[in-house]
Order: C-alpha cells, then sequence, then structure tokens
C-alpha cells in the first residue's frame, strides 16, 4: 500500500540541569494541548537540519547553529491518512532565551517527569528513549 509520508523534525533542547523543553500545543490545532517537542514539518526541498533551525526560530526565538543538532532517534506512525516520520535531534547550544510563540505553554522537564505528560502517542517511544540516553549521560 502506499503512503503518504509526512516528514517531521523535533528538538529535545536539554538546559545545564539536564532538564527538556516540551512546548504545549495550542487549541484548533491537531492534537490540541498535547505536550510535544518544538518542531514541524519539513517543507519540500528543506534539508531536516534546515527546517529544524528555522522552526526553533519561528516558535521559541533562538538560534541554533546546524552543527549543534545531533540526531538521536526517530518514530515511525500511522497518522490519520498519512505516515509520520519523525526525526529527533538532541540540541545542549542554542543563542537566545526559549519563548513561546506558538505553543500556549513551554515547560522545563526532569527526564523522569516527561512520561507523565500527555504526548502524542508517536512521542511515547522518542520519550523512553530520550530518559535512558539521558539517563546513561548522554
Ligand atoms: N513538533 C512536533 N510535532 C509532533 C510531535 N509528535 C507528533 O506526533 N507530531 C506531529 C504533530 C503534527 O501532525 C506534526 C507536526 O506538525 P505541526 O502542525 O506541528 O507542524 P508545523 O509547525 O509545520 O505546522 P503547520 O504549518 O502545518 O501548522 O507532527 C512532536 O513531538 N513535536
Amino acid at each position: 500500500m502506499p503512503v503518504r509520508l509526512m516528514p517531521v523534525v523535533a528538538a529535545a533542547l536539554i538546559d545545564a540541569d539536564g532538564r527538556v523543553l516540551l512546548q504545549r500545543r495550542p487549541p484548533g490545532k491537531q492534537m490540541a494541548d498535547l505536550w510535544e517537542f518544538p518542531g514541524g514539518k519539513i517543507e519540500p526541498g528543506e534539508a531536516p537540519e534546515a527546517a529544524l533551525v528555522r522552526e526553533l526560530h519561528e516558535e521559541l526565538a533562538i538560534t541554533v547553529d546546524p552543527a549543534a543538532l545531533v540526531p538521536l532517534t526517530f518514530a515511525s506512525a500511522g497518522l490519520g491518512e498519512r505516515h509520520l516520520l519523525l526525526l529527533l535531534y538532541v540540541v545542549r547550544r542554542w543563542q537566545g532565551v526559549p519563548q513561546a510563540l506558538e505553543a500556549t505553554a513551554l515547560a522545563w522537564v526532569e527526564p523522569a517527569a516527561m512520561r507523565a505528560l500527555a504526548m502524542p502517542p508517536a512521542d511515547v517511544p522518542l520519550v523512553a528513549m530520550l530518559e535512558r540516553f539521558l539517563q546513561i549521560g548522554g
């Protein structure tokens, strides 16, 4: 069966205390009010890293060097009519203070507390992987 791929990039921003930045999706959008990693869809012709740098600037008003995007893991899951391919990067260096330009809230979350938050279904394995990665000092 052919599928319509939806490539999405997202970032786990990690602060000096090892906490992860999550944002809350606005009402009216698909998956409203769920907590997610900042990011969004890759536009046609766009490299994944360029898409993530753009999304982080649009959503959080931060500047990120593409070299600071470290690929961690991915999710591959059916999403309605489409198939989501979500690439998750770890980011520890950026310029500026993250601001919620599109989300209704931002939260710096301890890795072990992430799984208590309501997140999109595709994020559940990503969160487990990220938690383990941070536990081993990644
Ligand atoms: N950013 C982000 N999107 C996620 C996560 N988990 C997950 O299933 N998604 C899904 C939700 C959306 O269907 C899609 C991202 O699309 P979006 O609507 O946030 O992207 P966008 O900023 O390009 O938005 P738009 O222009 O289409 O409004 O990926 C996640 O952790 N972060």
